[in-house]
């Protein structure tokens, strides 16, 4: 269970959002929503970790995720915006190295097997430079068929991907929501996830 107490979070001088609140159980999906600039991005990092609060609690479990530190990535995976992905890698490389950085090693049928998964047959050693947008996306998307983290953290998730690439990430939600799992994400597009509890998190 993640619980977010009086959450605010400054960019600059400009407050983004105070006495911001939450519990998420497991099974639950959140959008948080917003406008351009509200603070989707900068909630997102907050509850990874990778930008401190200004006040407020954010607890794993019941334990602050500060004070967990690794054992609290080690369940959680981030998918930022930009996709994080090294240009004269392969997918593959890629792939192998993002999903061993967070813990999980992936040997080369594995990793073959969820790229082919999400689209990219054929394109699985070709340097990513060399893929277009959504195939980009799809080799950085590609994490959450191998992540066996609990808390899926997603910004923008659906950005440049085609309509069968957004129906493989909304059926993957679903499947891991099933599992138990939960998930925070932004968009800017329509999802559709069959039979869930949707949550939403405005942000003005
Ligand atoms: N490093 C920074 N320094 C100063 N201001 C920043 C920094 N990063 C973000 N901001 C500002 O913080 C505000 C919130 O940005 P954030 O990326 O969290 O918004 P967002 O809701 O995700 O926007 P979008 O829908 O456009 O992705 C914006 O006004 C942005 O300009």
């Amino acid at each position: 269970m993640l619980e977010v107490s009086n959450l605010a979070c400054s960019r600059g001088d400009h407050r983004l959002f105070s006495g911001l609140s939450f519990t998420l159980h497991p099974g639950q999906i959140m959008q948080v929503q917003g406008e351009n600039g509200s603070g989707k991005t900068s909630l997102l990092r907050t509850l990874c970790g990778f930008m401190s609060p200004d006040e407020g609690d954010i607890l794993w479990r019941g334990e602050s995720t500060r004070e967990l530190g690794e054992d609290y990535c080690a369940e959680m995976m981030y998918l930022g915006h930009l996709n994080a992905i090294k240009d004269e890698l392969s997918a593959l490389e890629n792939l192998r190295i993002s999903s061993g950085l967070s813990g999980v090693e992936l040997d080369e049928k594995e990793a073959v097997a969820a790229l082919r998964r999400m689209g990219l047959k054929g394109r699985e050693l070709l340097p990513t430079k060399v893929l277009s947008q959504g195939q980009r996306r799809r080799v950085a998307l590609a994490r959450m068929l191998v992540s066996k983290a609990k808390l899926w953290i997603l910004d923008e998730p659906l950005a440049a991907l085609d309509v069968a690439a957004v129906a493989l990430i909304e059926s993957l939600l679903e499947e891991h929501l099933a599992r138990e799992g939960m998930v925070i994400f932004t968009t800017h597009q329509p999802l559709q996830v069959a039979g869930m509890d949707m949550r939403t998190l405005s942000l003005s």
